[in-house]
């Protein structure tokens, strides 16, 4: 399926749904489908999921999903270098809406470490991504600056997250806006996951992926990154 037209490179598919619960139940369906393949296939499952506004109620939909959760590890894609109780963390949106009744069995890997400096939290990150192991499933936001995880376009660093050859999995990074400090996974680690799904809501949102996809600055627009590869978006208005 298109979305709203627009034309999508083969290797990218497109999904309309009528409503932002709408899109939270679809992408709940849908992650927890692959969470269970990848359990029956090799007994554990990964999912690294994104922060922001828009994935409370995708959380709230997965966790009342059938699965094994004691066999699924959640990681982040990014986090903001605040504590974990503080309102901005993405750990503590991950603890407070998906990590609730069975789903609370899951292990959570989480990027944020209390240290002197953004530099060394993202030490302490990249040394615990080590044993995060294959990705399953990815979950992806964007801004609409065409960010993705906490890859902003013009962050210090950028040019080695994005790099194909990066051997971190973990770099510090500056977003824009409050909170500017960020942790990011780079480039290599989160295109290694198995199955990668992007979740839009709005048509500001479509006009930047409408962007995205006229151009190939992947520095101007990190999100582009992932629309050479295959992906799954789902959008709604
Ligand atoms: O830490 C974060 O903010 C996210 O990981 C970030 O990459 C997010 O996915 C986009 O900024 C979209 O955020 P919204 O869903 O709030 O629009």
């Amino acid at each position: 399926m298109a979305i709203c037209n627009l034309d999508l490179p083969t290797q990218v598919t497109g999904l309309s749904l009528g409503s932002p619960e709408q899109l939270a139940g679809e992408l709940a369906i849908t992650v927890a489908n692959a969470l269970r393949d990848a359990i029956d296939s090799h007994g554990s499952a990964v999912l690294v999921v994104s922060g922001g506004r828009s994935p409370v109620a995708f959380f709230e939909r997965l966790r009342g999903q059938e699965l094994d959760w004691s066999k699924v590890t959640v990681s982040l894609a990014d986090e903001r270098f605040v504590p974990v109780g503080h309102p901005d963390s993405n750990e503590g949106l991950v603890r407070r809406h998906l990590l609730q009744g069975p789903a609370a069995k899951a292990r959570l890997l989480g990027l944020y470490h209390a240290a002197p400096s953004l530099e060394e939290a993202a030490r302490l990150a990249d040394a615990a991504l080590a044993e995060l192991g294959r990705i399953d499933v990815l979950v992806l936001g964007m801004g609409e600056d065409g960010h993705t995880a906490s890859l902003f376009p013009a962050s210090p660093n950028l040019e080695l997250a994005l790099s194909p050859g990066c051997r971190q999995r973990c770099l510090p990074m500056q977003a824009p806006g409050v909170p500017r400090q960020r942790l990011s996974l780079t480039l290599p680690l989160l295109a290694s996951a198995h199955l990668t799904l992007l979740a839009l809501q709005g048509q500001a949102k479509l006009a930047t992926l409408e962007d995205a996809l006229a151009g190939d600055d992947v520095a101007a627009m990190p999100i582009r990154a992932f629309l050479r590869r295959p992906l799954e978006i789902h959008w709604c208005p």
